[in-house]
């Protein structure tokens, strides 16, 4: 599904990994670790098309991302470090306006997102007034409105509970045998029964991968 070729990033004159080269198959998981700085979020806004690799090519189904960024859009959800959710708006109306700018996102399924997100109760309370944890979730509430195969997601568990990660890592799996293709960042240690391949950067511009 997802092939990088001979990728490299340069931030700043520091070389941040170089000739960097993988593929994504239907079903894989891939997480990717390494020390602060390593290049993780470089990476992933690498592959969401955001950032400009210095070299090589990033592929959805043979076709170079930079070529046709509307049906790699359709096919990719991102979810950033950032939350990217507006604290003046509700959780209802932040996950009302996302839905109405990604065609990939179903609004008609944000009941039971939110529901599934454990902030049923919650739609109509402003997002400022809820917690660092909350506001996460109404950004992860995205996991179960889209129909997107690909989901790039960038420390999807920080500032979420025991409980939360849980249900996060069911939802990535549940994806993966459906058939979709996960990449995440993340310093959490995944549990032995999550099937996943690994990609560490080594902050020192190479790389592992398994
Ligand atoms: N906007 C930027 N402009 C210039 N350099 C940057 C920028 N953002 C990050 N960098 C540099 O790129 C390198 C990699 O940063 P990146 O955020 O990709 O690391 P990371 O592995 O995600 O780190 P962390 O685990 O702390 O989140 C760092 O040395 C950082 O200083």
């Amino acid at each position: 599904m997802l092939q990088v070729v001979g990728l490299s990033c340069e931030r700043d004159d520091h070389d941040i990994f170089h000739n960097l080269s993988f593929s994504l198959q239907s079903g894989e998981i891939l997480q990717i670790d390494g020390p602060n700085g390593a290049g993780k979020t470089s990476l992933i806004r690498i592959l969401s098309g955001l950032l400009q690799s210095s070299e090589g090519g990033v592929y959805w189904q043979g076709e170079d991302i930079a070529e046709d960024r509307s049906a790699y859009n359709k096919a990719m959800l991102y979810l950033g470090h950032c939350t990217g959710i507006n604290p003046s708006l509700t959780p209802l109306e932040n996950l009302q306006w996302l839905a109405a700018i990604h065609t990939h996102l179903d609004s008609t399924l944000i009941p039971s997102a939110l529901k599934s997100v454990a902030l049923e109760g919650y739609e109509d309370v402003p997002c400022h007034q809820l917690s660092a944890g909350q506001n996460r979730r109404v950004s992860l509430a995205r996991l179960y409105m889209s129909c997107a195969t690909f989901w790039l997601l960038d420390e999807p568990f920080t500032a979420i509970d025991r409980q939360g990660v849980g249900m996060l890592e069911s939802q990535m799996q549940r994806h993966a045998s459906r058939g979709g293709c996960v990449i995440l960042t993340t310093h959490h240690v995944l549990p032995e029964s999550m099937c996943r391949r690994t990609l560490s950067l080594r902050g020192n511009g190479s790389y592992v991968i398994n």
